[in-house]
């Protein structure tokens, strides 16, 4: 478990010496064997401190590696942290609070502080928001896990996404999206943490410049955090429709294996938001999690327009379509039975 006091990495921070290296070498070291070696090394590196025991990520492409890219671009910094921008604050500690539970904490306890908290959200859902499995109940909540300041252990069964990726994942070429996430060859249960969608957290305002590029080229790696009980806890007198999120995630400069995560119309995983050592209600991580079992080598993605709900999606192409000619509105490939067709919607 981390210690206090929390190190804050900040955006101006990023590293990138190793991108550097890499793309100063010529194109046929870049397609090289010792290229996808280093790719995955530079993932063990870079994260074994905070998840030790994550299976490892292997870079797979036997699509066209032959001819094109053994490995992703190396345009980011593979890593499991946020890093903030100037005008982003560091984690609230001062209004985080702990619980005295000593052990485990008791998912029938009347004194738990994490478990009161959690209550506030979830009150329809009886003890903590995970099973004794570690795997979440229900989606949608806010997650309130046991933190830095808590008496209770490190396995304390309120504590998962701060223990990190526990599943096998592979970074794959598709055929047709660029890269993707796949399971290995164990089946992934419903309701099973895979790993935080890793970035830079910006300000929307700073977002707004980035967010144009990403679209003119076809490729975003934005994550609004716009979760609707935020919108609840703005007040009554904001306007749905004026309401816009205060902090944007962006994974395209730092990020995860999750920047690879595509798009589905019927996604097998979902985002929900989630709180450990951050008081500020404003800033949740984004943990993403099984949202039905997974089969081995199946292809891990979410919905990117936010649609989670096991009804039929609305399918508003026309209007998807009127909206603007960016690249980034191009056709969904998903080739779930449901496509709505796009991506954004
Ligand atoms: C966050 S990235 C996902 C990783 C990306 N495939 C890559 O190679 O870096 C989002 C981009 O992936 C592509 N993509 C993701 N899902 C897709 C889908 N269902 N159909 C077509 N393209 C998709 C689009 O270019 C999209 O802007």
């Amino acid at each position: 478990m981390l210690e206090f006091p929390q190190k804050v990495y900040y955006a101006r921070d990023i590293p990138h010496s190793v991108q550097d290296l890499m793309n100063s070498m010529d194109a046929h070291y870049r397609r090289s064997i010792m290229a996808k070696d280093m790719f995955e090394a530079v993932i063990v590196e870079n994260t074994f401190e905070d998840e030790p025991n994550a299976p490892h990520i292997s870079i797979v492409n036997d699509v066209d590696g032959d001819q094109e890219e053994v490995t992703p671009a190396w345009e980011f910094h593979y890593s499991n942290h946020i890093w903030h921008s100037d005008d982003v604050p560091p984690p609230d500690l001062v209004n985080l609070r702990g619980c005295d539970c000593k052990g485990h904490c008791d998912p029938k306890s009347q004194t738990c502080s994490c478990l009161k908290r959690q209550h506030e959200y979830s009150d329809d859902i009886p003890g903590f928001i995970y099973d004794e499995k570690g795997r979440l109940k229900r989606r949608g909540y806010p997650i309130f896990e046991c933190n830095d300041l808590c008496g209770c252990l490190d396995d304390c069964r309120n504590r998962v996404v701060q223990r990190g990726r526990q599943y096998t994942v592979n970074i794959r070429k598709t055929t047709n999206k660029g890269w993707g996430i796949f399971a290995g060859r164990q089946k992934i249960p419903k309701g099973s943490f895979i790993g935080i969608y890793a970035g830079e957290l910006l300000s929307e305002r700073e977002t707004e410049e980035r967010g144009k590029v990403y679209n003119k080229v076809g490729r975003t790696y934005l994550f609004e955090l716009d979760f609707y009980y935020l919108r609840k806890s703005a007040g009554d007198d904001t306007d749905d429709e004026e309401w816009q999120a205060k902090y944007v995630m962006d994974a395209y400069h730092a990020g995860n294996f999750t920047r690879f995560l595509n798009h589905s119309c019927d996604p097998n995983c979902a985002p929900n938001a989630c709180y450990v050592n951050e008081g500020n209600i404003e800033k949740p991580t984004v943990a993403l999690f099984t949202r039905r079992d997974v089969l081995p080598w199946e292809e891990l993605c979410f919905s990117y327009s936010g649609y989670e709900s096991d009804e039929e999606p609305e399918n508003n192409l026309e209007d998807v379509r009127a909206n603007n000619g960016d690249a980034v509105y191009a056709k969904c490939l998903c080739g779930a039975k449901r496509c709505t067709g796009f991506m954004f919607n």
